[in-house]
């Protein structure tokens, strides 16, 4: 008999399907629907960490749902934190442009916390990187925001695309700033019993 050695992604997130499936880990993706507003004070790790979790959540109760086969299922969620503000992705480009005047000149943090769900348990880890953008031009931002890029992603950027030249330094995990922190990652797999290597 094959093994079937597929998880499920809980993510919508084609960066995540990517960089798993660069891995070498078949998966196949479900829906993990969940409301991503912040509540009231919530801090900046502790609010990726609850949303990782319960979009871990959200796709195991779709799994039971639908009567599918019980695979680990993995889900994730990355926040941008300038100061002690969460910034999550732009509502449209003039919020787009707002916030990269934000981030221009400075350093920011990414956070990026991954859940691994199986029948018995939920896992957690975050990552946090820190992220020094130059100082963009009015014009930059322009063109950077009507290329569309930003709009689906938190902090309204990709380093992995056109942003990459805006920024001068990071600290931490490229992976994790790209929305699935391997180091991490592969730790977990390899906890629910998929290791990579
Ligand atoms: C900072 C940064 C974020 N991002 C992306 C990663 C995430 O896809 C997105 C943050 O939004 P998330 O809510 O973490 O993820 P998502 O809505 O894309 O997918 P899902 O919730 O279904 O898993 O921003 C980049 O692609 N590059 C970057 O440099």
């Amino acid at each position: 008999m094959i093994q079937d050695r597929r998880i499920y992604l809980a993510s919508a997130s084609p960066r995540r399907k990517e960089l798993l499936t660069n891995l070498g880990i078949p998966l196949e993706v479900i829906r993990a629907d969940i409301n991503e507003d912040p509540l009231p004070g919530e801090a900046p790790i502790a609010y990726t960490e609850r949303l990782a979790r319960e979009k871990a959540e959200s796709g195991w109760a779709h799994v039971l749902q639908f009567g599918l086969p019980l695979r680990p299922l993995l889900a994730a969620d990355t926040t941008v934190v300038l100061g002690d503000r969460i910034i999550g992705k732009p509502v449209d480009e003039a919020d787009a442009a707002a916030i990269l005047r934000q981030l221009s000149g400075t350093e920011h943090q990414v956070v990026t916390s991954v859940a691994m769900r199986d029948a018995e348990r939920l896992e957690l880890k975050t990552s946090v990187s820190h992220v020094r953008f130059r100082k963009l031009s009015e014009a930059e931002i322009s063109n950077y925001v009507h290329s569309r890029e930003p709009m689906d992603k938190a902090g309204a950027y990709g380093i992995q695309g056109l942003a990459g030249i805006f920024v001068e330094e990071i600290r931490g995990s490229f992976t994790g700033i790209v929305g699935l922190p391997l180091c991490e990652t592969a730790a977990l797999l390899a906890d629910f019993g998929h290791p990579v290597l």
